[in-house]
This record gives C-alpha cells, sequence and structure tokens, in this order.
C-alpha cells in the first residue's frame, strides 16, 4: 500500500492565480494536480482543503478509481465546476504518483503513444484585420499548423479574444469584473472578411479556428458557419451556449463548418446528447474542469463511438501541470484532434518547470517519469493570491450578454 500522508493546496500568482495541490506518500514520491479556476479560484483551493484533504489522509496512493468515486458519489452533490476541479486535481496527483513509481512517463501507462507528438494550435490576434494576420503569419513562421484567429470588431471598444500583447491573453484583468459593450450585428459583419483576407495571406495549409465564446443564438450561430464555410475553418467553437444541448441541432441544420464545444464542461452529462446525436465534431473539456485523467478518458471513449474528436482547452489559466497532463492524455488516445497552446509566460514557466516541448507545431510531454512538471514552492510563494475576475458583456442596450 502507497500511503498518502499529506497534502496542501498552493496558491500562487506569476502573472495570474494558479491552484496546486499537491499530495505526498509514504514512500516519499509525491504528485501535483492542477486545480485552477479563472475568477473563482479560492472556491476550489477551500473546497480542497476544507472538504477533500481530510478524506485523503492514509488511503493507498495506488487506488486512483475508488478515490474518484469516493469523491465524486461521497460528496452527495454532483458535478459542477469547483467539485469536477477538485477531483481533477487529486487525479492528476495520483496519476502524476503511479507513473512515478512506475518510472514511465504517464501516458505509457494510459496504453502508450497513438502518434508521434500533439498538434497545437496558436492563438493569432489583433485590434484589426491586418494585425491580426501580421500575427497569424508569426506563428506560421514559429512552425504552427494550426492558428486561431480573434479579431477587434469595428465599433466595439473590447471583444475576447484580443489582448494588448501579441503572445500571451489573461482574460482575469481587474480586482472586480471589467465591463465590454457587445453587438451580434458589428461581430457578425466582422468574422467573414478576417477569414477571407486569412485565406488570401496565409494560404490554404494550415487550419484556421474561430472561438465564439458562447456569443450567438443557435440561428446566428448557424449563419456564420455558413458564411465561413467557403474558408474552411478547421473549427467555430463555443457557437451558442451548451446548456441546452438540443439547440445545436439548429446550428447543424445550417452549414457544415466544424463544432467545437466544451471548455466549460466538467462531466460527460455536459455533452452526452451532442456526442450520440453527432452534433458536434470536437470536445474540449480538459483534464483540469471535468473530473481529471479517470474522467476524460471516458468522455473520450464515448466520443471516439460517435466520430467525435477531442480539441481540449489549453488557455493560460490552465497551469503547466494541466497541459502537461493534456499532453500525456493526448497522446494516448485514438481521436485526438488537437489541442490549444496558449503559452504561458516565463515566470508561470520558472515556478512549474516542465519536461513538455515544443517542434514543428507539435507538443510532446517528454518521457520523464509522471506528468513531467513540478512546482517550484519557493518562487511560488513570491506570487501571493490576487483576486482577478473575467469580464462581463451587456448588450448596448445594458443588458446582460455573454462575454
Ligand atoms: O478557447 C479559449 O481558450 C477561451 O475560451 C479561453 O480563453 C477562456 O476565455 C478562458 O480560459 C476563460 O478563463
Ligand atoms: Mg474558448
Amino acid at each position: 500500500m502507497l500511503k498518502i500522508t499529506a497534502a496542501r493546496v498552493i496558491v500562487t500568482c506569476p502573472g495570474r492565480n494558479f491552484v496546486t495541490l499537491k499530495i505526498e506518500t509514504s514512500d516519499g514520491v509525491y504528485g501535483i494536480g492542477d486545480a485552477t479556476l479563472n475568477g473563482r479560484e479560492l472556491a476550489v483551493a477551500s473546497y480542497l482543503n476544507d472538504h477533500v484533504i481530510p478524506c485523503l489522509i492514509g488511503r493507498d496512493a495506488h487506488q486512483i478509481e475508488d478515490i474518484w468515486q469516493y469523491l465524486y458519489k461521497g460528496a452527495y452533490w454532483r458535478r459542477g465546476p469547483v467539485t469536477m476541479s477538485a477531483i481533477a486535481a487529486v487525479d492528476m496527483a495520483l496519476w502524476d504518483i503511479k507513473a512515478k513509481v512506475a518510472n514511465l512517463p504517464l501516458y505509457q501507462l494510459l496504453g502508450g503513444a497513438c502518434r508521434t507528438g500533439v498538434m497545437v494550435y496558436g492563438h493569432a490576434n489583433g485590434a484589426s484585420i491586418e494585425e491580426t494576420l501580421d500575427n497569424a503569419a508569426a506563428y506560421a513562421e514559429q512552425g504552427y499548423k494550426a492558428i486561431r484567429l480573434q479579431s477587434g470588431v469595428p465599433g466595439l471598444k473590447t471583444v475576447y479574444g484580443v489582448s494588448k500583447d501579441r503572445f500571451f491573453y489573461e482574460p482575469a484583468d481587474a480586482a472586480l469584473p471589467s465591463e465590454s459593450v457587445w453587438s451580434t450585428e458589428k461581430y457578425l459583419r466582422s468574422v467573414p472578411p478576417l477569414f477571407e483576407a486569412a485565406r488570401e495571406k496565409l494560404g490554404w495549409d494550415v487550419h484556421l479556428l474561430h472561438d465564439v465564446h458562447h456569443r450567438l443564438t443557435p440561428i446566428e450561430a448557424g449563419r456564420l458557419g455558413r458564411d465561413l464555410e467557403p474558408y474552411r475553418p478547421f473549427w467555430m467553437e463555443d457557437a451558442t451556449p451548451a446548456e441546452n444541448q438540443a439547440n445545436f441541432r439548429l446550428i447543424r441544420q445550417h452549414t457544415t463548418t466544424p463544432l467545437a464545444v466544451g471548455e466549460v464542461f466538467n462531466s460527460i452529462w455536459d455533452c452526452k446528447q451532442l456526442i450520440e446525436e453527432q452534433l458536434i465534431d470536437y470536445i474540449r473539456a480538459t483534464v483540469v474542469h471535468a473530473g481529471g485523467i479517470t474522467h476524460l478518458r471516458r468522455v473520450a471513449a464515448f466520443a471516439d463511438m460517435h466520430g467525435v474528436r477531442t480539441g481540449c482547452h489549453g488557455a493560460t489559466d490552465l497551469s503547466p501541470i494541466c497541459m502537461a497532463a493534456a499532453l500525456h492524455f493526448d497522446l494516448s488516445i485514438p481521436n485526438f484532434g488537437i489541442q490549444e497552446y496558449m503559452r504561458h509566460t516565463a515566470e508561470t514557466d520558472a515556478v512549474f518547470p516542465h519536461a513538455y516541448s515544443f517542434e514543428d507545431g507539435m507538443l510532446h510531454p517528454g518521457e520523464a517519469p509522471g506528468l513531467g512538471v513540478d512546482i517550484d514552492e519557493a518562487l511560488a510563494a513570491k506570487y501571493p493570491y490576487s483576486r482577478a475576475y473575467l469580464p462581463v458583456a451587456r448588450r448596448e442596450d445594458g443588458s446582460m450578454h455573454d462575454w
């Protein structure tokens, strides 16, 4: 038995907040897990500190599935982003421990590599089409095979996905939610010209993606999907809020543009209908928000039965621990699609030294035992938590919209 002897939560803010769980065992082997939920970090820290860790001490670290079931069923109150991020952090840490004890990189325990590397997409953005495409050309120069395009919208001051920095994007930008004004009409007019100009400038050998970020109705999404068809996007993401999974039937009736959804999902139940009715082409659920490696493997297996591929979320507010875990997962499943890769800052990378590396448009998790990532606790302690919220959006009449 490999006894869990201690566990603690490390909250650090090297430019943005991250929550990390560290689990220690009787053999001296420890594992780490990402528990970061952008804008609600302390809720997960408390869920772990006050409700999960007391139940972990003394358990066998090798019993990953049993501990997952214990935390899922034992909570009585099931699912939700806070609960499932906490369970995910425990799950990642236990897989890290098991692979370290086996002296293998985690992907080897998940069935070994199905591919030589993990195709990733970068995040080109700019205030104008021209600026966005200059940024995209820089990503293409760096060897990216897939690039997401998010551009400013004429007539709107700020909009999701456009940052002041060409290569880093951190939306949680204020100690209270900043407010932006939204106009669907202005937005819908701005995207097709962006993609037309992009194909003109970048050609057809690069995958181009776009994140609608939950801001359209189903019929508006159908219209945008159809408008983009001539430019062959790799996917249109979060076309409409997905609480009502059946809404995607209407989008599917109007466009063949591939659809991706799921970064805000926290369990298979959030996407069961989307997958079994093939209403989407890529499922974006992540290791940190959807219950860890153990649960995400179930989502991927179910998706594989229905011809749906994965496209895990990989924004800067998911820590390098989640990125490392995602890469082991991505390498090991048959229906991998693509992996989002928003580079972290040097400050963040220093707190979370890792073995994964980028080459020729692909990431690879590396061959270090376990997840191949660590946390420098002394350095982490130098960056105290600093409350930050995601923005909110209101329509021009002042009513709330999706950001
Ligand atoms: O696809 C994406 O990466 C976005 O949707 C994220 O930037 C998202 O807005 C943030 O992760 C929210 O914290
Ligand atoms: Mg997104």
